[in-house]
């Protein structure tokens, strides 16, 4: 079974993604390989999980213990239950995991169900900004058109109280509330963690947006491009190599293309609805489990079918009226809902669903604190069909504004610039990565497809944690396109979902993301967060700013294309759709990133199983490795996705503003170049420019003129070109110059013995290269409405269109180069300036020199500062220097190189002569401050 990968991307996905953090231990999603279906298992796990939460305080055990055991007897096949036996002093988890492993093919839900769960507990451990937000949304019930409350469907009272009531019982609990049949009941605690809960500050009302409806895609820029990467290309071997996927010979799992025959779309008013929809947070549905009168014996399978199906139909059928008012409440009462299922079940001798309103209405009545209700998703789409739809049914095409990737992250900046604060809540996106199968025989690549504007019913579907329909990329009539397709049957009244598996990369954003599915294995966002922790830490370790930089010098040396690149950019899927017409040295490149993600894909099972054990052994005596161990290897693989994405999209801004410049990328040269010994001693020595020249002149104020001439003619006098080893007598020359320095005389604002020290990793640094910087441009204007905006910023902006355009500084191709894997920077060159410093671009000599006239602060430079320079060189080196430091930097530095980047290339440790002479030279000058 093959994962979709388009994904919906959050709003603020490509921004900041540095200040995010991870705690999605289950995210990104992934094909799972070798994974079989295991609803049965999922059903366990669910059922152990709702178990062991239900526990109430201890006047309850007695009641839940025959619950309890009641369910064990009904519900677990009996293998489990003895299985189970085993291990009597496991708790719960631990216990399915064991016999998980008895199942065959049944880890894959089950694992995810106690990932869930683990990861609500992390959450909610987390989630100190909801805390804090924790009254909830009831004063907030208003039409969202009007901002006028509507009393009548709203209740009133607010229960912050009661949440905080709960959140410190979860809190002051010890223990973790799971068992084994056998065991005591007398451990349990409290330990109750109802899930995610509907804030106000979650609470956005979501904006009914009114959008053109369109039949077929409409391409926004580069028609024929975007075309060209929508057309179907199916390698000539493609029956043979799907007989062998289906077959599981085929030693590849390289994504084919799924062939679809063309199928009408589901007819709007007739067999589907576009309505007002609502729906009910995980603490909702744990409210209502609980609110569930026992003595029913009603399974707990039953009980979650009740919920999500039953009373959500139900609900939806009630809610439908509200749509194209204007005057829809953000929440709706459960009670009449209730009212109305025991209505028809009175109409059709339903005694025990008679009971179970009853029974769930009375705890309505008797719990007045707590609030049962449901929450507005905005419009929806819901099956109109008496007879429902079947499996495998094509319900509809998603179709949108097709955008090429570079347009896209364009008009992303523009939305950003306008909207300056980036706290405000993100408007709801539209926006699916529509990617071609890297088996595809041009390969991979991707276009974004926005729903927001120009868009058909498929944009309105809400996400599930359980949805009855995917959304996949199929070839249908020789074109890519995303459909939506139903993965189970769909009943009449029922919505339409799918899982958007979406990624931000914004906590703000993730946790404001209630989600309103209902389902009993809802993750309580609609986002998942990603972006760091685990992930990112191989990239960290092995692919810093000089490792980079080595690819790319390396590419841009060579400037040409080995087969073996080829080869392994095949592998990867990436072909002629993504890396045609694009220079020899950009693909040379792109080869080694790819052979890093390769190797990351290496290393990151290993990190995350660490990372994960670690989070998890937080809340678990007991983990079963194995299962850890697939779990990471399956996460593993969907960084691997991800990255092939971002290397993808990456190419596609690049490829672009190099079209912009020269016309054609073609020509485009490699912004790296190599000094050659000659350059390095204008650069060094000779030039008017030069570092020495630099030096002679920030010695001016400061040094008696005789002794600045004798130095100038000695300097003049030792012109490294004479020389026939040049690179040699470069070094010779600076080390020279590093003692005549040493011995002038040191005051707080000329620092000899600091500038000595930077001559001194400058006359060992081998490798110098300059920056070939590529034109500034300016975009055209990409247009920005309102909606794009979000409500609180269109409020400020206005109804009008806004124009934003796009400054491409010198420097931005090199700097989104090298940070390929980071989408969120507006101006990478800048990063990359400030990220280069002392790493990359030694500091300026200028650092150590008062400008004359001037009062200037002190410089401190003592053995503290070296000691942490040194730090810096040898335990960091691909880290940027400190700011509130003695150094400055040039703002664009056109030439660098380091003793750091030195190591990189070679493959050595830093230079120890380098090291030893700083580490023992005597100092020569120390001021008060510097200690
Ligand atoms: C692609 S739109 C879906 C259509 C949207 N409801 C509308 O009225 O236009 C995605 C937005 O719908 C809402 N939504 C979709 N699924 C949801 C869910 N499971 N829970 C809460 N809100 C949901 C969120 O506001 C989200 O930003």
């Amino acid at each position: 079974m093959w994962k979709m990968d388009s994904l919906f991307q959050g709003r603020s996905s490509p921004y900041n993604l540095q200040q995010f953090r991870h705690n999605s231990p289950n995210y990104p999603p992934t094909k799972a390989k070798n994974r079989g279906d295991a609803n049965d298992m999922n059903h366990v796990i669910s059922l152990f999980i709702q178990l062991a939460t239900r526990l109430e305080e201890s006047s309850k055990y007695v009641n839940d213990r025959d619950t309890l055991l009641k369910l064990w007897g009904n519900d677990l096949p009996l293998a489990l239950c003895s299985s189970s036996s085993k291990h009597k002093k496991n708790r719960l988890v631990t216990d399915r995991k064991y016999r998980s492993d008895d199942i065959h093919g049944g880890l894959d839900n089950g694992q995810h169900a106690s990932d869930r769960e683990i990861r609500r507990r992390l959450s909610k451990l987390n989630k100190k900004s909801m805390d804090s937000e924790s009254d909830t949304s009831d004063d907030l019930d208003r039409s969202s058109e009007d901002g006028n409350s509507d009393g009548d469907t709203s209740t009133s009272n607010t229960d912050s109280d009661q949440e905080v009531h709960l959140e410190s019982r979860t809190r002051d609990s010890k223990g973790n509330g799971y068992l084994t049949p056998n065991d005591g009941l007398d451990f349990i605690t409290d330990e109750r963690e109802w899930g995610a809960r509907m804030t106000k500050a979650s609470l956005v009302p979501p904006v009914t947006r009114k959008y053109d409806v369109i039949d077929q895609y409409v391409i926004v820029a580069d028609e024929d491009d975007v075309k060209r990467k929508m057309r179907v290309s199916l390698p000539d071997d493609y029956a043979e190599k799907l007989t062998a996927q289906k077959n599981g010979t085929e030693e590849s799992d390289m994504e084919l293309p799924e062939v679809k025959g063309y199928k009408p779309r589901k007819m709007l008013e007739h067999e589907v609805v576009e309505q007002e929809v609502y729906g009910i947070d995980p603490y909702t549905h744990n409210l209502l489990l609980d609110s569930m009168p026992d003595e029913l014996e009603w399974s707990l399978q039953e009980k979650h079918v009740f919920i999500e199906d039953t009373l959500l139909r139900t609900l939806n059928m009630q809610v439908r009226h509200f749509t194209g008012t204007g005057s829809t409440p953000m929440s709706y009462p459960l009670q009449p809902v209730i009212q109305e299922i025991e209505k028809s079940a009175v109409e059709h001798c339903d005694t025990r669903m008679i009971s179970m309103c009853q029974g769930i209405l009375k705890a309505i009545a008797r719990r007045p604190d707590d609030k049962y209700v449901a929450y507005r998703k905005g419009l929806g789409v819901v099956c109109n069909k008496e007879e429902g739809f079947g499996e495998d049914d094509f319900v509809v095409e998603f179709l949108g504004e097709v955008y090429p990737v570079w347009k896209w992250f364009e008009k992303q900046d523009g939305i950003r610039s306008l909207q300056k604060n980036s706290k405000d809540p993100a408007p709801e996106f539209y926006n699916i990565y529509l990617e071609r199968p890297k088996g595809d025989a041009d390969g991979y690549d991707l276009v974004v497809v926005d729903a927001m504007h120009k868009a058909n019913y498929a944009s309105r579907i809400c996400h599930s944690c359980r949805p009855n329909c995917e959304a996949k990329v199929t070839a249908v009539g020789g074109h890519y396109q995303i459909g939506i397709y139903s993965v189970r049957k769909i009943q009449h009244g029922e919505e339409i979902t799918f899982d958007y598996n979406s990624v931000t990369e914004s906590k703000e954003e993730y946790e404001a993301s209630v989600c309103l599915c209902g389902s009993q294995v809802c993750r309580g966002s609609y986002l998942n967060l990603t972006g760091e922790g685990a992930f990112q830490k191989v990239l960290k370790e092995w692919h810093g700013i000089l490792d980079c930089h080595y690819l790319m010098l390396e590419a841009c040396e060579l400037n040409s294309v080995s087969e073996e690149d080829y080869n392994d950019l095949g592998r990867a899927g990436l072909g002629s759709c993504l890396l045609g017409g694009l220079p020899d040295w950009l693909v040379a490149y792109a080869a080694r990133l790819v052979r890093f993600i390769n190797f990351e894909r290496t290393k990151l099972p290993e990190a995350i199983l660490k990372h994960n054990l670690e989070e998890k052994r937080k809340y678990f005596s007991e983990i079963c490795l194995e299962v850890e161990r697939s779990d990471a290897e399956v996460q593993a693989e969907g960084v691997y996705n991800q990255r092939l994405q971002n290397l993808a999209v990456t190419l596609d801004k690049v490829r672009y503003v190099m079209r912009c410049i020269f016309g054609d990328p073609m020509k485009a040269p490699p912004p790296l170049e190599k000094l050659s010994p000659e350059a390095v001693v204008s650069f060094l020595w000779k030039g008017e420019d030069s570092f020495v020249e630099e030096l002679l002149q920030c010695m001016t104020p400061h040094v008696a003129e005789s002794a600045l001439n004798d130095l100038k003619s000695k300097v003049r006098a030792r012109d490294p070109l004479v020389s026939k080893d040049i690179q040699k007598a470069v070094q010779k020359s600076l080390l020279w110059l590093r003692d005549e320095v040493r011995n002038l005389p040191c005051t707080y604002k000329c620092r000899h013995d600091a500038a000595a020290d930077l001559i001194h990793i400058y006359a060992y640094t081998k490798y110098f290269f300059r920056v070939l910087d590529y034109k500034t441009f300016t975009s055209p204007p990409v247009y920005i409405s309102p909606l794009d905006l979000g409500p609180k910023c269109a409020d400020k902006l206005g109804a009008g269109l806004q124009e934003y355009r796009k400054i491409y500084g010198q420097n931005y191709c090199l700097g989104q180069l090298i940070f390929w894997h980071n989408q969120s920077d507006v101006e990478p060159d800048c990063t990359l300036a400030r990220a280069s410093r002392g790493s990359l671009s030694l500091p300026d000599i200028s650092s150590f020199y008062a400008k004359a006239h001037k009062p200037s602060r002190q410089r401190v430079y003592g053995p503290k500062t070296v000691r942490s320079m040194l730090t810096r060189m040898e335990k960091h080196p691909q880290r940027p220097w400190p700011k509130d430091q003695i150094w400055s930097f040039k703002s664009s530095p056109k030439f660098f190189g380091s003793p750091m980047l030195d190591a990189v290339i070679n493959n050595t440790p830093l230079d120890r002569e380098m090291v030893h002479w700083l580490k023992h030279r005597p100092a020569i000058f120390q001021a008060m401050w510097d200690r």
